[in-house]
């Protein structure tokens, strides 16, 4: 069996990674020992059988005694702890939720659904190095895997509608606490019938710009606004989320020589750990909506067509019906009034799941099955 170390478990990623392994018996197969930057000699997860006290995610001589090392501790941990290992001649796999290593030549972006045979061909050339990748990019490539698949997509621009978890579990809270405070200021307005519209819109936009308002996280409100920019400024007018887009999609397919330019706005919203993304699709040629629909529902078991219906639409293309779910459905699909080669499309998926925790779990099965 091999053993296989977690850092990284008890957050907010790791946590799902934990669950979903547990629901899927993972640990049966595996020898797992867990790891801790703050609390040594502690106990581990309850994942069903024992499991020994923790160990030091920081003595390199302990993480040298596993096989694979899984780790959603986050980028900085990856920095300190990886080069030292590799330095200390580890040569054991190392799967990553962090996006610290992922453009490295060395290392496969995971997400076998659409990209097992990139993978498979690493491992037969020794590859050791596994990152998950960018939430909004996996989500993305499973809903539209049909399409990419088929080699259809000459270029693709997406508009993203970012969860507030991609941002991390405190900026989960202070979403909550933004909603319960512009709740708050208005609620009295509120239960009264009689009371103006605008006079409730009035208190809640003063305590939008209120210097009080719990920003400390965010920087700024978004329950009541929206933050039209992600991670870091590139300087080039482009955000790093953005960058992601085209560079990790093309890493993903395995097609760096030859890229499909994908580009867009990412945009943070209110919602709590669903991204979605609405996008205008150039196609290669025009092909009939049908066989686009025959190709896009199904492509991977997760991967489903809503039809481009207004009731169904908003009761199962949203958040609040996939949250918590493996399913990455896509939807409003047509041809754009640019042309027969032009298609809308929309697509919901759980940032946590497809997005980070589970392609790092089926990059462990697939090692235990190799
Ligand atoms: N959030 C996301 O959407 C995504 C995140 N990632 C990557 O995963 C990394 C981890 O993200 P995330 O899971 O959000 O990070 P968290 O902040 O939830 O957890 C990271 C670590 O913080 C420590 N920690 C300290 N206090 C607590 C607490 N009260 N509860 C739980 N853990 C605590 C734990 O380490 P210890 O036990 O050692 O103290 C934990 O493993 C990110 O840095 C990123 O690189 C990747 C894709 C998406
Ligand atoms: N940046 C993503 C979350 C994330 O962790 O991305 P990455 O793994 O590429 O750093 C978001 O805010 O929604």
């Amino acid at each position: 069996m091999l053993r296989v170390g977690f850092v990284g478990w008890r957050g907010m990623v790791g946590s799902v990674l934990m669950h979903r392994m547990r629901e899927e018996r993972d640990f049966d197969h595996i020898e797992p020992v867990f790891f801790t930057t703050s609390q040594t000699g502690g106990q581990g997860p309850d994942i069903g059988k024992d499991v020994p006290p923790l160990k030091d995610a920081r003595a390199v001589d302990q993480l040298k005694a596993m096989d694979v090392i899984v780790s959603c501790q986050g980028g900085d941990y990856t920095t300190e702890i990886f080069p030292k290992l590799r330095a200390d001649g580890w040569n054991g796999h190392w799967i990553d939720a962090a996006s610290t290593l992922r453009m490295e030549q060395d290392a496969v972006i995971v997400l076998d659904p659409v990209n097992l045979d990139v993978i498979k061909n690493a491992l037969v050339s020794g590859g050791k190095n596994w990152i998950g990748g960018n939430c909004t990019v996996s989500l993305m490539l499973m809903a539209l895997n049909g399409l990419f698949r088929e080699n259809l997509v000459e270029w693709a621009t997406s508009m993203t509608y970012q969860a507030a978890s991609g941002a991390g579990a405190q900026n989960m809270r202070e979403l909550l606490k933004q909603m319960g405070e512009a709740h708050r200021v208005a609620s009295d307005l509120l239960n009264n019938p009689a009371s103006a519209i605008l006079d409730i819109d009035r208190e809640v936009a003063g305590i939008l710009r209120d210097e009080r308002f719990p920003t400390d996280h965010f920087g700024v409100p978004l329950a009541g606004s929206l933050i039209p920019w992600i991670d870091k400024d590139l300087g080039n007018g482009q955000s790093k989320e953005e960058w992601k887009g085209q560079a990790e999609t093309n890493k993903i397919l395995g097609r760096e020589a030859t890229p499909v330019p994908i580009d867009g706005l990412c945009v943070r919203i209110g919602a709590m750990r669903c991204h979605s993304q609405a996008l205008t699709i150039k196609l290669k040629k025009d092909v009939p909506l049908d066989d686009i629909i025959g190709l896009l529902d199904g492509a991977n078991p997760w991967a489903s067509v809503i039809p481009n219906e207004r009731d169904i639409t908003i009761r199962q293309l949203t958040p609040a019906a996939i949250t918590g779910t493996l399913k990455t459905p896509v939807g409003r699909l047509r041809k754009m009034s640019m042309g027969n080669e032009y298609l809308s499309a929309f697509t919901v998926g759980d940032q946590l799941l497809w997005g980070a925790a589970e392609p790092l779990r089926r990059m462990l099965r697939i090692l235990v099955e190799h």
